[in-house]
């Protein structure tokens, strides 16, 4: 396992009080789970998506890493509760609070009470490309075949 610190700024004092800092719920759980920090009860419509702070603000500062704001599966399969944005980018020179974009993408109203947690952060490695233009690429097996080409069975 690999570890970091993370630079966070609280930005909610129900975060630390009532609420904990966010922490990995298991030993080798892999996201840091966020809590919606809101107010009061908030009613996700079917099909609606909504901005809900996390509370916090993380600055990576290391151009190597990068955060990834992934939904939480149980929120997600069973309740349809997932991200406006698919997969939330956080990118390591970032300092402003951290938000979530939940979208309800099932048929069903679903509440989110303050403190709930929402959605889940992933620290990952970053491999930043410098472009080389070429004419031609060297003939790979694959070629140009995807989306299906290989088959399904
Ligand atoms: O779910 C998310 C996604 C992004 N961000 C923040 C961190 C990220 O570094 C910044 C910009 O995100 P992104 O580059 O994905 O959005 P953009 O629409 O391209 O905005 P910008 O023009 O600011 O880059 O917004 C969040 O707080 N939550
Ligand atoms: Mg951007």
């Amino acid at each position: 396992m690999s570890q970091r610190t993370l630079q966070v700024r609280v930005l909610d004092a129900r975060i630390g009080g009532e609420w904990p800092l966010p922490d990995y719920a298991t030993a080798h759980s892999a996201g840091l789970d966020l809590r919606a920090a809101l107010d009061a009860p908030l009613e996700l419509a079917p099909g609606q998506a909504v901005l809900v702070p996390s509370g916090l603000a993380i600055h990576i500062g290391d151009p190597g890493l990068c955060a990834l704001i992934l939904p939480r599966s149980g929120l997600g399969h069973k309740h349809g509760i997932v991200l406006g944005n698919g997969t939330g980018l956080i990118d390591a020179d970032y300092q402003g609070p951290l938000m979530v974009s939940l979208w309800n993408r099932s048929a069903t109203a679903f509440t989110v009470e303050p403190g709930d947690r929402i959605a889940q952060l992933v620290l990952m490695p970053v491999v930043r490309a410098a472009l080389q233009v070429v004419d031609t690429f060297e003939e790979s097996a694959r070629g140009q075949g995807g989306f299906g080409h290989t088959g399904v069975r």
